[in-house]
This record gives C-alpha cells, structure tokens and sequence, in this order.
C-alpha cells in the first residue's frame, strides 16, 4: 500500500517522511484509560520534527462537557411539589379511627330500607322458644341417653382386666360379662408372647403323629400333658393354661380333644396357631395309621 496516495495530514509522522520504513509507528496515543491522555499525546506528536501539524478545528461543535465534581454545583432537582404534609396519624387511618368515637348503635341506625327485589326476613313468631345454635361444646357433652362412645377397649376385655393382675399369683375367676379372668402377674399376653420366643413348649423332642386315641389320653390330667387339635394339628395347651384371659377352667375343656369348635365359638378372632405355634406337638393320623404301615410293609 503506498502512503503517498493519502492526504498528509492522516500519515502517521516518521510514515510521512519515510515511506521506506517497513513499519510505520504506532502513533496511536493510549485512549484506553483516561480522555485526557489524548490530548497529551497529541501535543507530543506536534512538537515532533517534521511532522505535520494538524490544528484542531476549533469550529467544532460544543460537546457540552461534564465532570462530577460539579455535580454538587448543579441544582437539586426539585421534587415535585406535594401537599404540606399532614399531622401523623393519616386522616383516615386505623390509629384515627380507634380514637375516634364508637360508631353509632344499631339501634341508633336509620330503618334500613328493603332492597328491591329481595324479600323481608319472616317474622318471629311470639312465644316460640328457639334452641341455642349448635356449638363445639354442645357436642363434647355426653349424650343423656344412647350408648357411649367407643373409648378404648371394651369394659371386661383383656386389656381392662390385665391392668389388674391377681395379687396372689393365680388366675382368678371373676364375674364379667364376657367371662375373663384375673391374670396372675407375669402372666399378661405380652409375658406369654415372650415365653413363646423363648423356645419349643411342646415338650417332646420332635414333631408326633398323634392318633386320637392317643389325643383323647392327653387329658392334663394324673400327671398327663393336656393337648388339644386344631386343623389336624395337635398343640400341648399346658403352658398356656395360666395365661389364658378365658381362665384354666374353659381352656381344660379342650384338652384331650379337637377344640376348635369351642375355640371358635367363643372368639374366632384369636390366631390359635400364631399363639400356640411353639407348643405344636405334631400333626393328627388316623387311628390305624401305624398298623396299616406295618401290614403294608409285610
Ligand atoms: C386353645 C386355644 C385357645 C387360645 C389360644 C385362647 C386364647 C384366648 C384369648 C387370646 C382370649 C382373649 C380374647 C380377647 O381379649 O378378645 C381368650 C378369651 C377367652 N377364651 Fe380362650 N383361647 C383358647 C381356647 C379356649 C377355649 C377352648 C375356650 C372355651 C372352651 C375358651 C374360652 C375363652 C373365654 C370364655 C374367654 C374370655 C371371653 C372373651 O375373651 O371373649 N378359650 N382366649
């Protein structure tokens, strides 16, 4: 690119003079920072020898200029104009209007008006008393007739009776309704829970075929064991006898024999095999379960 063919006053200075030179010198002054470098720049680039002086067209228009330290000299600017404020609290405040005189009685109101178009409120009927509106109260109060409502278990059932286990150790019968016994201390369901985890209570050493027969001689009593069958599975009820909220007396019923009719008859909702499931003894055969094997091994 030749440089004689732009005007002189845009060459760079030593560029001018010397359009040899391979590299024209940067004689751009550093704007980067502040303005006023510039100028100073400028000025150093005029006095160089040579160079061509390029006046500044003063006739240039007026950039109006501004620096921040006249800030402070420029007039506030004026807020606009408001009313002269008012005495604290506010006309219509809430403060005000505590202080404020209470508002006129009901009675004091003017007759409302009927709206048109909706009807007068009935007019009460002299003499008639009116029942106090429903409240939570009311319905907290127990009712004067009708059955009570479900609190907690059933008066007689286990729960209410094993808070007062019998003093003496035994099971004791007492009348209630539904025919639970006293528990002797140590003896609650919670206490047989426990012993069913402790171990086996069946009190053989492994699982029996039982003929009924056999079943029938297993009385609980003369020093015998007291089994009972349910669902073809034969159980020793001796351990559980003095845990049993019925008393020992209805659960020796069932020894010797099959007891879930009894057993289902007075509360169907116990889970016999989940209570008694550590003292099964074995499962119920025929009557000629063991000779009928022997002939067939013959
Ligand atoms: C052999 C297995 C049996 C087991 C595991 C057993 C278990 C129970 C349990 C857990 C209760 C308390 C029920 C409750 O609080 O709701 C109970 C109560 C009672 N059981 Fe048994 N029982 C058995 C057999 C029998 C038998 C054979 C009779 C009667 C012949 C009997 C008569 C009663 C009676 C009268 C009550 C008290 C009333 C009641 O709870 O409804 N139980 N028994």
């Amino acid at each position: 690119m030749s440089w004689s063919i732009l005007p002189q006053w845009i060459l760079p200075g030593k560029a001018a003079e010397t359009p040899t030179e391979s590299k024209p010198t940067n004689t751009i002054p550093n704007v980067s920072t502040k303005s006023q470098d510039y100028s100073v720049a400028a000025e150093d680039e005029g006095d160089r020898e040579g160079t061509p002086k390029a006046e500044p067209a003063r006739t240039a228009i007026d950039v109006p200029t501004f620096a921040l330290s006249e800030v402070d000299d420029i007039e506030p600017i004026s807020e606009p104009t408001s009313p002269p404020a008012t005495s604290f609290p506010a006309l219509n405040s809430a403060q005000r209007a505590s202080s404020m005189a209470p508002p006129p009685k009901p009675a004091e109101l003017p007759a409302k008006k009927p709206i048109a178009g909706l009807m007068a409120p009935p007019t009460r009927l002299p003499g008639v008393q009116r029942a106090p509106p429903p409240s939570s109260a009311s319905s907290l109060r127990l009712p004067g007739t009708g059955p009570l409502p479900n609190r907690g278990p059933p008066i007689g059932s286990q729960q209410r009776i094993s808070s007062s286990l019998s003093p003496n150790g035994t099971a004791v019968s007492v009348p209630n309704p539904r025919g639970k016994v006293l528990l002797s201390p140590g003896h609650s369901p919670m206490d047989w829970a426990a012993l069913t985890r402790s171990g086996n209570l069946a009190g053989v050493p492994m699982f029996q075929r039982v003929t009924p027969s056999e079943l029938k001689r297993m009385t609980g009593r003369k020093g015998k064991p007291a089994w009972s069958s349910w669902q073809g599975k034969v159980y020793n009820i001796t351990p559980y006898l003095s845990f049993h909220p019925g008393g020992e007396a209805e659960l020796m019923k069932a020894a010797g024999r099959d007891g879930a009719k009894l057993f289902m008859e007075v509360h169907p909702w116990v889970n016999w095999e989940n209570m008694l499931g550590s003292c099964m003894v074995g499962v119920l055969v025929p009557e000629d379960y063991g000779v009928k094997g022997l002939e067939e091994i013959d």
